[in-house]
């Protein structure tokens, strides 16, 4: 039985997508090595379509949390489980796939690559997971179009600005129409009238497309655009709203 499901196929023009597209984290609990604990009894679920903006205190262990949920780093405790698929249980192989098949990132270091074109830069997680060349160029002009850089398709990323890269790392994160979209300060240097404008692309992608989004931050207008707003602590998660 193969560990995920496989988006391989779905992920071209066409698209259609499994309703759940769910996060689920259970009782997780985190130390650093030496022994210091960073946070224990952690429960978090995210729907598909729902945003979920994550805040918390300087090391209070927002990144590392974000890398347990990308298969990245492993918790000591607890699990996490992507459309069902629980992490723990599979070799590192399988997990390369889930990442590549069903999460988007957009991380601080974007790793846009500056001598490639626009299109090649945001077709590189479909060309991972699909030979058909003519809808990834197809679905990579459409994505780009959607963060408003649809001109520009053939251009060279090493000409772009900060703002412009960023929305490229957006595309590139949305464009296999990931179940789970992982993002850490998406924002990051950007003057606020771009973030903002990036934020909503950002945000609407994630939506429409059905994706569930978590998003790492410091900023309160980068939280403000999440359904959801949550206080990282030793505890865990809690509910800005208390609950
Ligand atoms: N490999 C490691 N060895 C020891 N300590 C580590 C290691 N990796 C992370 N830490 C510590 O774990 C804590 C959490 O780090 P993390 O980067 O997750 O915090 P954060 O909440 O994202 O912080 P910031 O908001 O400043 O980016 C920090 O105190 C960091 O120094």
């Amino acid at each position: 039985m193969p560990p995920t499901p496989s988006r391989a196929e779905h992920a071209g023009v066409a698209g259609t997508r499994a309703a759940a597209g769910t996060l689920a984290v259970s009782s997780l609990a985190k130390s650093v090595p030496g022994g210091r604990l960073l946070f224990a009894g952690l429960d978090l679920t995210v729907a598909a379509g729902e945003v979920v903006a994550i805040v918390g205190e300087s090391g209070v262990g927002k990144s590392t949390l974000l890398n347990i949920l990308a298969g990245l780093d492993d918790s000591d405790a607890g699990s996490v489980a992507i459309e069902g698929t629980v992490l723990g249980g599979l070799d590192e192989a399988q997990r390369t796939k889930l990442r590549r098949e069903s999460i988007g990132f957009v991380f601080q270091a974007f790793h846009i690559l500056p001598y490639l074109t626009l299109r090649q830069n945001v077709a590189l997680p479909l060309a991972l997971v699909s030979p058909d060349a003519a809808k990834i160029s197809a679905r990579a002009d459409a994505m780009l179009a959607s963060v408003g850089l649809g001109d520009r398709g053939t251009g060279y990323a090493r000409d772009l600005s900060g703002g412009e890269m960023q929305r490229v790392a957006i595309a590139r994160a949305l464009v296999h129409r990931p179940a789970l979209i992982l993002a850490d300060e998406p924002t990051g240097n950007l003057d606020p009238a771009t973030a903002a404008t990036v934020l909503a692309l950002f945000a609407d992608a994630a939506r429409k497309g059905g994706s569930a989004a978590v998003i790492v931050t410091h900023s309160r207008a980068t939280a403000a655009i999440a359904d959801r707003i949550l206080t990282l602590t030793a505890d865990g998660l809690r509910d800005q709203n208390g609950g």
